[in-house]
């Protein structure tokens, strides 16, 4: 039986490291559509791991890690739609046999749990992304290393074998508009020894970032580069805007399928149309996502999208998500209402900004061991036994067409 003694994940019950109460606004008090904007982070004396990692970092840097796009309202929105769900335990379900395991791309993952792919950890910490790679590695978590990472992927994948051999990274690729760059970028993934490409489909402009802009941050710090990038026709690595973002379509897919045997998993998926053609073309996972409030502003938050997804879907691939996530319950949601795993984004962040690869680890444990004790407390013995009767929205009466009703209450 899982014990829940090691810290809670999410920094405890009156705090937060997403944006709710670390940094922005409060709820309420945002200006009227056209104001600033975002406020910049609040009091430094504001608890919660995001607050932590901003005493460490240089403004603009904790605000790029932090930031979303616009006025914020799909990154609030990520963290609070976890809030106005609740779950339904179930009771008399006992066994000795709990366990987190699931299956993902032919591989056993120990949790449902994954590392979401984010730029520039060596903004976050000296060691970077190595730093993250053996973290994730130890704790027996997926990484997907990102194509804007500070480190190349050949060392991120050998770092995280060095901790653990078995160790599983995946390669995050935004298309690029020069199908060269693009192989090119496939075949380094490939060489290092990563297992899937996670494309990320919903930047065909890069997201208006409101703290960014107000910033300037443009550049990163001389000595740092988005080391995948480099010797690549038309790329010098240094600025954030090096990475090209480009309205890929259908077509560039199926010629990105032709380079490689890797699976691919179409990432920023909301719509369910679009969930359904991914599957027609031959995609071999999809990640819901909303980017982390980055992209889209008016986006919905991720697990709001979820469910539509899941029915396109039908159980043809495995359905991925991220956004949002913050403790076991969360993840517990979100694979009641149809995920197979769940992408932590900024608790990695935040997590590495304070503690380094120790802090990474941490936070990796504590969300699996959160929730295994959150499973159990369902009354589940394995992750699939979580399912969509038991997510009812909070504050309205569940009933009629409820639990037990066979139908779903969201
Ligand atoms: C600082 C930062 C950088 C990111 N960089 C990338 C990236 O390079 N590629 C990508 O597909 N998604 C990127 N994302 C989005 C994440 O993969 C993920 O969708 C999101 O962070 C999940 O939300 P969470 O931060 O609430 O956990 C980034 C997110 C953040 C916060
Ligand atoms: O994708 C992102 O959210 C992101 O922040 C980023 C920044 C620079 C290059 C590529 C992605």
């Amino acid at each position: 039986m899982a014990e829940s003694s090691g810290p809670d994940p999410s920094g405890g019950p009156d705090e937060s490291d997403g944006l709710r109460e670390a940094d922005g606004p409060a709820e309420g008090s945002r200006g009227p559509a056209g104001s600033a904007g975002p406020e910049r982070g609040a009091a430094a004396s504001a608890p919660g791991p995001a607050a932590s990692a901003r005493r460490k970092l240089r403004p603009e840097h904790y605000d790029f890690f932090a930031g979303g796009a616009g006025e914020e309202t799909a990154l609030r929105e990520n963290e609070r739609a976890f809030g106005r769900l609740a779950l339904l335990p179930r009771v008399l379900r006992g066994g000795a046999d709990l366990g987190t395991r699931v299956s993902v791309l032919g591989r056993e993952w120990q949790a449902p749990l994954f590392v979401s792919p984010t730029a520039f950890h060596r903004l976050a910490h000296p060691d970077g992304e190595l730093a993250t790679a053996r973290a994730a590695a130890a704790t027996g978590i997926p990484l997907v290393t990102s194509m804007a990472a500070t480190t190349a992927v050949a060392d991120v994948v050998a770092a995280a074998r060095e901790a653990d051999s078995e160790a599983l990274v995946w390669f995050q690729l935004y298309p690029q508009p020069e199908h060269e760059v693009t192989a090119e970028l496939v075949r380094r993934a490939e060489r290092a020894g990563c297992r899937a490409l996670v494309v990320t489909v919903d930047s065909p402009v890069f997201g208006r970032r409101t703290r960014d802009l107000r910033n300037g941050f443009h550049d990163l710090p001389p000595g740092l580069a988005a080391e995948n990038m480099r010797d690549l026709p038309g790329a010098a690595p240094g600025s954030t805007r090096d990475i090209a973002m480009w309205p890929a379509g259908w077509d560039d897919l199926a010629r990105l399928r032709e380079l490689t045997d890797l699976p691919v998993v179409l990432k920023g998926v909301l719509h369910p149309e679009d969930a359904r053609t991914a599957v027609e073309q031959g995609v071999d996972a999809l990640l819901v996502s909303n980017h982390g409030g980055r992209q889209l502003d008016a986006a919905p938050a991720s697990v709001e999208a979820l469910p539509t997804v899941i029915e396109a879907v039908a159980g043809r691939v495995p359905v991925l998500m991220d956004g949002g996530v913050r403790r076991g319950t969360d993840i517990a949601l979100a694979l009641a209402l149809g995920a197979r795993a769940v992408g932590v984004g900024r608790p990695v962040l935040w997590a590495l900004a304070t503690g380094g690869e120790d802090g990474v680890r941490e936070v990796l444990t504590a969300l699996r061991e959160d929730f295994a004790h959150v499973l159990t407390l369902c009354g589940g013995r394995r992750p699939e036994d979580l399912t969509a009767d038991q997510v009812v929205l909070r504050g309205l009466p569940y009933r009629p067409g409820g639990p037990g009703r066979g139908e779903r209450a969201w």
